[in-house]
């Protein structure tokens, strides 16, 4: 795709990888992606809003090219570090050495390892403005989306929120716009997946920096990856509102218990639990994990407030669905979780401790466990019962 102006004075000068199918390792994308970036060229000075991944940056540099001269760059803006959108900009301060780099207190810290080059930098405030002549570019600090580094800058007079990663999604194509592409349920499930993979383990900082930009006339949203929003941004903004609200909050604390199990023992100790858990006053669900498959039992445990898992030992070890579950989960999304591990075994029982243990490494919050030999009789059946309840109190507390 050729650069593209996106509105008056501001161009998309970014690049796409239509078929790229895996980003950074933890995520798929069916439809590639894009690594946007913005050039303003105000009546004075001009500025770069972020940048590409390395491997682009000489197709970046040839699209600022079409409308400026990059030796006579005054800004370049990162509002977030990461490698995907600062790769380029050593090979950009190559080209523009009096250019001024301007970002957040942490994403100084973080260019200084990233960049083996001396550049201008200057650490912008929260709510700084810095003029382009008809242009003026507002700063709000919006951390931790999802880097500590995070900021968004805001065009004033063009109504236009460059947003990093934050309302974006991946997608490479045609059309530059929102409202020049079919919009489809799966484009809507590629931004949940977006904000559930990268977003979701900062939902308060999420809500704090949606008031921060609730006052600003936004006409258009510029993100990092995907299309460019314009159909209607606050529309956005109240979908943002809901994903990030959409956490563990409700008055009735959400339990879920999730297991494998051969011969059914574990399944035995997962119902007991289950059976707790509402008689307790939880709302629960429980699901065999080799049935609904490891992905999908991570994406629930983000939403539930205990967590009960569960598995037999086999060949001195836990069943591979367990440890893809974990695996899919990340610290953030265990912090503080209140949880506990179950399971049958015959002789060694290895599977509980060792699920304990991952799980506390990761900082769930374990409240016990319970290993249970072979077939679980009448007493053993009261105890994964009374676990339940433990866990169904440690919510409350
Ligand atoms: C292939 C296989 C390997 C096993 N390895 C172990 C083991 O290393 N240690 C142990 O204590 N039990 C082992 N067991 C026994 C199971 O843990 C035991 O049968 C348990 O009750 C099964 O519970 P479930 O019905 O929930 O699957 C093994 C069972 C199978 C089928």
């Amino acid at each position: 795709m050729l650069s593209k102006r996106i509105q008056n004075r501001v161009f998309w000068v970014g690049a796409q990888n239509p078929d790229l199918r895996t980003f950074d390792v933890v995520m798929h994308t069916d439809a590639g992606t894009s690594y946007n970036s913005y050039l303003i060229v105000g009546s004075e000075k001009t500025a770069v809003i972020d940048g590409v991944r390395e491997a682009y940056a000489t197709e970046h540099i040839a699209k600022i090219s079409e409308h400026c001269d990059p030796a006579k760059l005054d800004y370049i803006v990162c509002n977030h570090t990461e490698p995907d959108h600062s790769g380029s900009l050593v090979h950009l301060l190559e080209m523009a050495p009096h250019a001024t780099v301007l970002c957040t207190k942490a994403g100084s810290l973080f260019l200084k390892k990233l960049v083996p080059r001396n550049f201008k930098c200057r650490v912008v405030e929260d709510g700084e403005r810095v003029s382009l002549g008809d242009v003026t570019l507002r700063f709000v600090q919006a951390p931790f989306l999802h880097w500590p580094d995070s900021l968004f800058t805001f065009a004033e007079e063009e109504g236009i929120l460059f947003s990093g990663d934050v309302f974006s999604f991946h997608m490479a194509g045609e059309g530059l716009f929102d409202d020049e592409i079919a919009w489809t349920g799966e484009m809507e499930a590629a931004q949940r997946y977006y904000f559930d993979t990268l977003l979701a383990p900062f939902r308060s900082y999420v809500l704090d920096a949606l008031e921060k930009i609730r006052g600003l006339s936004i006409r258009m949203i510029a993100p990092a990856h995907g299309p460019v929003r314009r159909r209607n941004p606050q529309a956005l903004l109240e979908v943002y509102r809901e994903y990030a609200s959409d956490g563990p909050v409700s008055d009735t604390p959400k339990g879920y218990v999730a297991y494998v199990s051969c011969y059914g023992y574990t399944r035995e100790l997962a119902e007991e639990i289950y059976r707790a858990g509402i008689r307790n006053g939880m709302d629960m669900e429980i699901d065999d994990i080799a049935e609904v498959g490891p992905e999908r039992v991570a994406e629930k445990i983000r939403r539930m407030d205990a967590v009960a898992l569960g598995s037999p030992t086999v060949n001195r070890d836990a069943l591979k669905p367990v440890w893809e579950v974990l695996a899919s989960l990340s610290a953030y999304d265990a912090r503080g979780k209140r949880a506990v591990a179950f399971g049958s075994f015959a002789w060694s029982g290895e599977a509980v401790r060792y699920m304990a243990e991952r799980m506390g490494r990761m900082g769930f919050r374990l409240v016990d466990t319970l290993a249970v030999k072979l077939r679980p009789d009448a007493e053993e059946r009261r105890q994964a019962y009374a676990l339940g309840e433990r866990l169904a109190q440690s919510v409350r507390e």
